[in-house]
This record gives C-alpha cells, sequence and structure tokens, in this order.
C-alpha cells in the first residue's frame, strides 16, 4: 500500500492570507478509492486546505500532486477535468431550474460556474442527460427530477449539491461540511451516500460529525492552528490525547465500523 501513487498529495502546503499563516507544512496523502476525512477545531484551516487543493487560493508554498503531477501552479478551472470535484458549503444550485436540469448542466459544463457558459461544455446534450438521469437514480432524486431545486428539503438541496459534483465524473470528490444543518434521517443518508461514492470515487471531506467520521472514513486528518496534529485509521485518531486535547476530550465519539 505503501507503494501505491496517491491520487492526491500535499508536501509542505502553506497558504497566507496577507501576513496572516493560515496553513503552514501541512503534508498529506489521499489514497486511491479511499474514504478520507478532514476534522478539526473551528479555524483550523479546513475550508483553506480544500481552497488550496482545488486550486481557489494559490500555495504560498510547497507543492500538490495529483496522480504524481505536479499541480501547483494550475488553476482552479483545469484541475476539473484532471479529474477534481468539488461541493460547496454555500449552495451553487440554479435554485429556479430543475433537478434534472442542473445537473445537465453540471455534467456538460463540468462545475457549476462552467454550467454558467455550456458552450464550452464537453458532453454533447444527450450524453449529460444520461449522466443527469443516472446521478438522480444513485442520488435517490428521480423522484423530484422535474422538481425546481429551490422547492426541495434542505436535504435533498445538499444531495443535489454533492450530485453536481458526481456529474463531471471525477476521481476525486471533495465535499465541504456535507451534513451541515441537516436533521438526523437526512444525514443517515447523506452517510450512506458517501460510503457510496467511496465504492467508485476517492471522497475527502470535510466534516464536524464525529458518528460519521468515525464510522465511514479509512483515514482521517486532523487539523489544528493551520496544521496537520494527527493523521490516520478512525480508531487511532479517537484515542490520540493530542486530539482529546485539541477538542476538550469532548468531541471524539461515534462507532467505528
Ligand atoms: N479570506 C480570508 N482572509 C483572511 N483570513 C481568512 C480568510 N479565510 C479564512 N481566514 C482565516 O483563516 C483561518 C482558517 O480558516 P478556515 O475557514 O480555513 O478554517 P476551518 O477549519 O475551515 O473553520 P470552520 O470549521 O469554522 O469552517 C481562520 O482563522 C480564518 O479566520
Amino acid at each position: 500500500m505503501s507503494t501505491q501513487v496517491p491520487i492526491l498529495a500535499a508536501d509542505n502546503l502553506g497558504v497566507r492570507y496577507g501576513s496572516f499563516v493560515a496553513l503552514s507544512d501541512v503534508t498529506l496523502s489521499i489514497r486511491p478509492n479511499t474514504i478520507h476525512s478532514v476534522i478539526g477545531p473551528n479555524g483550523a484551516g479546513k475550508t483553506t486546505l480544500f481552497h488550496a487543493l482545488t486550486g481557489r487560493v494559490r500555495a504560498s508554498s510547497g507543492r500538490i500532486s495529483l496522480n504524481g503531477r505536479d499541480i501547483t501552479h494550475v488553476s482552479d478551472d483545469k484541475r476539473v477535468p484532471l479529474g477534481i470535484a468539488r461541493s460547496f458549503q454555500v449552495t451553487s444550485l440554479f435554485q429556479n431550474l430543475s433537478v434534472r436540469e442542473n445537473l445537465r448542466l453540471a455534467a456538460q459544463g463540468r462545475t457549476p460556474l462552467q454550467a454558467l457558459a455550456p458552450w464550452r461544455g464537453v458532453d454533447p446534450r444527450g450524453g449529460a442527460l444520461a449522466v443527469a438521469d443516472e446521478v438522480m437514480e444513485r442520488l435517490e432524486l428521480a423522484h423530484v427530477s422535474e422538481r425546481a431545486a429551490g422547492e426541495l428539503s434542505h436535504g435533498q438541496q445538499r444531495r443535489l449539491e454533492v450530485g453536481m459534483a458526481v456529474a463531471a465524473k471525477p476521481r476525486l470528490i471533495l465535499l465541504d461540511e456535507p451534513t451541515s444543518g441537516m436533521g438526523i434521517d437526512d444525514v443517515e443518508a447523506m452517510k450512506a451516500l458517501i460510503r457510496d461514492l467511496g465504492r467508485d470515487h476517492t471522497v475527502l471531506f470535510i466534516e464536524h460529525n464525529m458518528g460519521i467520521v468515525m464510522n465511514i472514513s479509512d483515514t482521517v486528518t486532523v487539523m489544528r492552528a493551520g496544521r496537520v496534529l494527527v493523521e490516520g485509521p478512525p480508531a487511532l485518531v479517537r484515542d490520540d490525547p493530542e486530539v482529546r486535547r485539541a477538542y476538550l476530550g469532548n468531541m471524539i465519539t461515534g462507532d467505528i465500523a
């Protein structure tokens, strides 16, 4: 396993916002076809890490590689065709369009932003619709296919956001707090969905719900103050005294599968 080329790796990655150091010497390695979570207290740098990995913010130091290829200076829109897709914490859906149309545009344009310019799309219309139908089935949204995204329940909207990333057919999917603001039933559905996605994608996700993190992750990276505190399988992370201290001992719970 150690000889396997990581699908995504960061080496001594640093990010500054002006003079503020948000990430410092972050080294992490995402193995292909695994579910990898990133946890840490508020302000630890998790979202900044995602921004750097997807190219939304520039690395101030260090290196990012995708399947062994250096992508540190590759722009965010050029990283998408290389196989990285991200679902945003802030809603990125076309509220007035149907579920099917949202997914068709995502499949055609590869990202919600590029979907605004569908002539740049890479799929013919028919192919994109087939992808939309496939994704709706997988996300259990087929029964609301013609409903406007803005009329969906919160849980369904969050699933559709994940679907927008899946429709780009990425090898690596990044999910930023996919369960935030959800009720317990929707959380369970999202947990099942992430686990399902892990069968044929690599999934990297930021999550505050420790039950999910401990239950479905192959690897957990714990961040604190812009650095990696600990990385390892859930059992190792949950029992690590440093991690317990970072969380004041009261958040690391959850069953390990
Ligand atoms: N655009 C920005 N300009 C300046 N500082 C920023 C900017 N974005 C984030 N920060 C700061 O960088 C640090 C890391 O923020 P980040 O959002 O990455 O943390 P996080 O771990 O995702 O937090 P949370 O769990 O609350 O979402 C915080 O101190 C934050 O205030």
